[in-house]
Order: C-alpha cells, then sequence, then structure tokens
C-alpha cells in the first residue's frame, strides 16, 4: 500500500539563517501512531508545519495521499487536520458552533451528522451547547481535536498534544488518540516524554538537531528497553573473576567491588539464578545486591550514538 505520506529529502533554513530541517526522508503509514520525539528546537513543528503547507520547505518534496503539499497544496491539505501546541479557542462560542466554523473553513458542506459523530468519539456531545469557556481544560484540549477532525481528515497531526497538563488528561489523551486509530485515522504525535512515545506510538523516530536520526518500530524500541542490570556489591575485592561467573555480560568493575550482569528481563531464564549459585560455589561473600532497568532514554541515548558513529 502507498505511504499516507511520503517525506523526501525535506530541507528547511528559515530566512534568519537557522537550519530546522536537513535531509529528511520518511515514509508514514495509513492507521498507524508515529511519534516523533526530540528536544526543543530539533524541527519537529516545522516538520508538521511543512507537511501542512504552512511553512515553504527549501529542499525536498513531501506528498498526502499522492499529493505534493506545495503544488497540490488544497488537495494535500484536506486530508490533515492539525492540532497546534497553542489553545487558543473562542470563549463565548458554542462547542458545536467551533466545529461547525471549521469545517466550513474547508469549504465542506455542512453535515452535522457527521460533526455530531466527532463529538461523540471524544465524550464532547454532551457539551455540545456548551460555551468554550464552561469547560476544563481537558475538554478544551478534545474541542481542539474536534476541530482539526472537522473536515474528515485522514492524519492528524498532535503538536505535543500534552505537554504541560497533568498526569490524568495526558491519560485521557492517550485514550482519545487510541480511539482515533481504531476508527483509521493516522496519527503523527510530538513530544518531549519518552513515556508518551513508549504508551502510544507504533513507530518512534527521533530528531535531532534537524535530522531524522531514526525510526523504529516501537516493538524493537521495547526489546532494547527490557535489558535489566544486576548489580551485586562484595564485601571484599576481587582480583578477576572466576572461570565460571565469567559469561556474557557479566563484568567486573574496576575496584573489584561490584559484579554487573546484563540480562534480557523478558526472557523465561534470566540467569541470575545460575550467577548466585556460581557466587555460593566460589564461596565470596555478597553484602548486596540491585537491579535497575534501562530506561527508554538510555536505550534512544545509545542509539542516537551508534547512529552517529
Ligand atoms: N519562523 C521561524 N523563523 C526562524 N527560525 C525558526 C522559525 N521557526 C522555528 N525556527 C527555528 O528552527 C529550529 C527548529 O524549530 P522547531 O520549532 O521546528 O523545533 P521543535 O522541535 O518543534 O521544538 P519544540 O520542541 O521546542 O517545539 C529552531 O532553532 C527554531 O528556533
Amino acid at each position: 500500500m502507498q505511504p499516507i505520506i511520503e517525506v523526501r529529502d525535506l530541507s528547511k533554513t528559515y530566512a534568519s539563517g537557522t537550519v530546522a530541517l536537513t535531509d529528511v526522508t520518511l515514509d508514514i503509514h495509513q492507521g498507524e501512531i508515529l511519534a516523533l520525539l526530540g528536544p526543543n528546537g530539533a524541527g519537529k513543528t516545522t516538520f508538521i508545519s511543512i507537511t501542512c503547507g504552512l511553512v515553504t520547505p527549501t529542499g525536498g518534496t513531501v506528498r498526502v495521499g499522492g499529493h505534493d503539499v506545495v503544488r497540490d497544496y488544497r488537495a494535500a491539505r484536506s486530508l490533515i487536520g492539525l492540532v497546534p501546541q497553542e489553545i487558543s479557542v473562542e470563549m463565548f462560542e458554542t462547542v458545536i458552533n467551533t466545529v461547525r466554523f471549521s469545517r466550513g473553513l474547508y469549504g465542506k458542506a455542512p453535515d452535522d451528522a457527521y460533526l455530531e459523530g466527532v463529538l461523540k468519539s471524544l465524550a464532547l456531545y454532551d457539551k455540545r451547547d456548551a460555551k468554550l469557556m464552561e469547560l476544563s481544560g481537558g475538554m478544551k484540549r478534545r474541542v481542539l481535536i474536534a476541530k482539526a477532525l472537522s473536515h474528515g481528515p485522514k492524519v492528524l497531526f498532535l503538536d505535543e498534544p500534552t505537554a504541560g497538563v497533568d498526569v490524568n488528561l495526558r491519560r485521557e489523551m492517550w485514550g482519545v488518540v487510541r480511539r482515533l486509530r481504531e476508527e483509521g485515522v493516522t496519527v503523527i504525535l510530538t513530544t518531549h516524554y519518552l513515556e508518551e512515545a513508549e504508551e502510544m506510538a507504533d513507530r518512534v523516530g527521533v530528531i535531532d538537531r534537524g535530522r531524522l536520526m531514526l525510526v523504529r518500530d516501537k516493538a524493537e524500541l521495547m526489546h532494547e528497553f527490557g535489558r535489566k542490570r544486576l548489580t551485586v556489591e562484595l564485601t571484599e575485592a576481587m582480583a578477576a573473576l572466576p572461570a565460571d561467573l565469567a559469561g556474557d555480560g557479566v563484568t567486573l568493575s574496576a575496584d573489584g567491588m561490584h559484579v554487573s550482569y546484563d540480562y534480557d528481563a523478558r526472557a523465561d531464564r534470566s540467569g541470575i539464578a545460575r550467577l548466585l549459585a556460581g557466587f555460593a560455589a566460589e564461596g565470596i561473600a555478597v553484602r548486596d545486591l540491585s537491579t535497575e532497568q534501562s530506561s527508554l532514554e538510555d536505550v534512544f541515548l545509545r542509539l542516537v550514538e551508534e547512529e552517529r558513529a
């Protein structure tokens, strides 16, 4: 199947001389949730703005549903919904009128049945006649999504959907995004939160200083994420690892006081029992044990380093 979004060698240098994107190439598939992770200023918003036709690229192309976002702007844009970072809503307007207005901006014929369906899927139907000023922060964010969906797009961009919101609201947003995907909407979201990418995405892309460093299936990343490290603290320093303790993933610290063992936490047999039996057999006294999980952040840092190398 043809990707819904095809990005080829995309570059952007702003008039100020700031290089925001360099040679980004990426396919986004229909019905997936792609999370774009990256630090402030990495180029995420620039990528979204170009795809939505709000910023002109200085090199390369983006096609949405086969339509070039520059040459064939209207056709491309009609397939896209954008939920921007800032919450700006017309406080005195009602929910239903706000989404009707957004739909009208796309030159689409009025279709209240469709819009009511959108409001229902976002749990806003009961609030359709409420003024926006009467809504909670979470509801206002859902109104922004309803506006972005008002013209029936195939692709939804969410620029930092949960920046600065509390944990409950973040979970609520995750639920909303998952339901949209079930309805067949392709979702591209940007985030600073690794946890969010981990929770939501089918694929994760990392942008760093304008370059797309990597794009991976989350399952693949989670496999690496599943690694843990056991550290065994000894009562006395050891000069070298005894032969029956040495093995894959076992290392002795420089001071000889700690043995660490990296293992796959998801494997049926972690190898920990075998290792500890080895300590007992060698008569090595153990002071303490601790385990730590490599965070997604560790995984990313390692991957990005590998990619740079
Ligand atoms: N209109 C503009 N004119 C000049 N430079 C810009 C403009 N918009 C963004 N930039 C610069 O381009 C770079 C990428 O910015 P962008 O907003 O795309 O990053 P981002 O990854 O979305 O960051 P954040 O996570 O902070 O939103 C930054 O250095 C930024 O200062």
